[in-house]
């Protein structure tokens, strides 16, 4: 299936010459949440303004639901729905008169504005002025304005800053609802990989604005556990090279250590075997697991 977006090798510079996009490439999945992550000032807000055609890239090519920017501009905006700045509302009027004036500016039956407010969950407030709303608040109705003309592509750039632990809950648990119930695709930035770990079905990973990673979000995990290390503490490093024939680190800070990746157990088992065998002293064997935070900053530092 085509992808809803699809950057091929893009790289962008700002007036200013300082190039943030250096050859950058992602497809998203129609149906899918596709997380975007990256330390800050790694170029994901770029990003996503030349995905939304606010930014031209000067090589490279962008397509969003298979067209280009240059030539269904409007055809494609009108396709998506956004929240990439921070959201305006008309504050001294009520959240159900904010969702009216986005409803006749794109002329949709009155029902939508129900139906909007229910999904969001801000029925029972939706006579509330908007001043006396919260950030999550506010948040949640700025998703509903732009959920009003039943986007197929919803862009989001950092939708949980700012917000306290439950309202980041709220803004996920809401997502991923949309995605399912709406089958709405979104494409969402965040610079916490807990939060796209718990909410995402794909993932790209950027740094200094190039892709560190792209794919589903179990490729990564799968990656984390084949991507396993054993410490052995030996008595000495004497012949270890010899006995355990793989890369090894050594690492000496009063005891002895010396680790290797490995796959199964039964691999451990028959290393243990041969130091032993070969008269190196085992006086311990530890298992390191690598968590999905080890790895994503390891692949920034590979990156550098
Ligand atoms: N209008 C601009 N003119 C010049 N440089 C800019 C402009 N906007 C952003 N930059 C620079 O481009 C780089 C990438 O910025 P960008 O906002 O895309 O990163 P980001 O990953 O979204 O970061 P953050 O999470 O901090 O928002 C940064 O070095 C930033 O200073």
């Amino acid at each position: 299936m085509q992808p809803i977006v699809e950057l091929n090798n893009v790289s962008f510079a700002y007036p200013n010459g300082v190039k943030v996009l250096n050859r950058f490439s992602l497809r998203i999945p129609q149906g899918s949440i596709y997380g975007f992550l990256g330390p800050n000032g790694s170029g994901k807000s770029t990003t996503i303004r030349v995905v939304m055609g606010l930014l031209k890239a000067q090589e490279g090519i962008v397509t969003v639901f298979g067209d280009s920017h240059s030539t269904k501009r409007i055809a494609i905006l009108s396709r998506i729905g956004s929240l990439i700045d921070t959201p305006t509302f008309y504050e001294h009027l009520t959240a159900y008169r904010n969702l009216e004036i986005v409803r006749l500016s794109h002329d949709l039956p009155q029902q939508t504005i129900a139906e909007a407010l229910q999904l969001v969950g801000l029925s029972a407030t939706a006579k509330l002025k908007v001043s006396e709303f919260s950030l999550g608040m506010k948040q949640r109705l700025a998703l509903a304005m732009a959920l009003l003309p039943k986007p197929e592509l919803l862009v989001l750039d950092e939708p949980s800053n700012g917000l306290d632990p439950n309202g980041i809950i709220e803004i996920r648990e809401l997502l991923i609802r949309i995605n399912q119930q709406l089958g709405t695709t979104i494409f969402v930035s965040s610079h916490l990989l807990s939060e796209v770990e718990k909410l995402c079905t794909h993932l790209s990973i950027i740094n200094q604005g190039q892709a560190v990673f792209e794919g589903p979000i179990e490729q990564l995990t799968e990656r984390i556990a084949t991507q396993k290390r054993v410490w052995f503490t030996v008595g000495s490093t004497e012949g270890l090279s010899s006995v355990l024939d793989r890369p090894l680190e050594i690492r000496q800070n009063g005891s002895i250590k010396v680790g290797f990746e490995y796959t199964t157990d039964r691999e451990i088992a028959r290393c243990n075997h041969q130091l032993v065998t070969q008269g190196v002293e085992v006086f311990g064997i530890h298992k390191e697991h690598q968590t999905l935070e080890e790895m994503y900053v390891k692949l920034l530092e590979d990156n550098k």
